[in-house]
């Protein structure tokens, strides 16, 4: 298709994911996988426990490159150039393409230095410079009011629902162009789940951003595309309207209204 003709169509691709397989040792969690990330959307992955929605999210900045005996084949290509490529620079593609886990996971130290110890490994900035970038980030994550007169306080002090908007804010802080989200809210109560799900209506203007969820409710508030993935496959993907209202996939069906999973 003519490229202009897509564009007025769908949203450029920011993230292709295409023919993608991946082993956990001999064991093959993820089948042929291909599918878009959009542009400054929110995709979200659902399916049933063990169905590799964290397997996926974990190819796409490279995170499984931490542990022994695991490997993806295919191509996952990032503005064009394939991340898969054994030459790549780890750290600056995860710079590029944040992550945010289910558990928040503040580093030991302070409010600031949460924010400021990521910015070094990849910058030098003097004091001013940090300052306001630290702000920034802190504002980007709708926490600087909670936190702004006490900065130099334990990032481990703040509620459940407040260190992960920290992560989210050490997340941005470094500038990414994808954040990926790893059931982020299912530690959280409702009040800090409806923040951080506001949060992250707010940084798709900025953001490509994937997200595992396994509640359905909040996949249908926060994104625009849905892939449902089943047993390691791609089962259906498409925009968030079309898959929960009118799935083409008799499995997709099932599992949206509680029939299985
Ligand atoms: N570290 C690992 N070593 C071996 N197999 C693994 C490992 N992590 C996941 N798997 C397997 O890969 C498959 C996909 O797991 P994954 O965690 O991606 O699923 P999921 O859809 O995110 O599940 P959940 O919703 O329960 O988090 C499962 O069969 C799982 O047992």
């Amino acid at each position: 298709m003519n490229a202009a003709v897509q564009a007025t169509k769908e949203p450029p691709t920011k993230v292709s994911v295409r023919s993608l397989d991946f082993y956990y040792g001999a064991d093959r969690s993820l089948k042929n996988i291909s599918l878009p990330l959009r542009t400054n959307k929110v995709t979200a992955f659902i399916g049933p426990s063990g169905c590799g929605k964290s397997t996926l999210l974990r190819v796409l900045n490279r995170m499984y490159d931490l542990y022994p005996g695991q490997r993806a084949e295919g191509e996952v290509l990032l503005d064009g150039e394939n991340i898969l490529d054994p030459a790549i620079d780890l750290n600056a593609l995860r710079s590029r393409v944040g992550m945010i886990f289910q558990k928040p996971t503040p580093f030991p130290m302070s409010i600031y230095e949460n924010i400021a110890f990521g910015i070094r490994l990849y910058e030098k900035l003097s004091r001013a410079d940090m300052d306001a970038r630290v702000e920034g980030a802190l504002r980007g994550a709708a926490l600087w009011d909670e936190v702004k007169d006490k900065l130099h306080t334990s990032g481990l002090g703040l509620s459940g629902g407040q260190q992960q908007r920290l992560c989210i804010a050490r997340s941005v802080a470094v500038q990414p162009e994808v954040i990926l989200f790893d059931e982020p809210c299912s530690a959280l109560d409702p009040i800090s789940t409806a923040k951080v799900e506001e949060l992250i209506d707010e940084l798709t203007h900025r953001y490509t951003i994937a997200i595992v969820t396994h509640n359905m409710q909040q996949a249908v508030r926060i994104s625009d595309y849905t892939a449902f993935m089943y047993l390691g496959e791609l089962v259906e993907f498409g925009e968030t309207d079309d898959v929960f209202n009118k799935p083409k996939e008799k499995r997709t069906l099932d599992y949206i209204t509680g029939r299985f999973g």
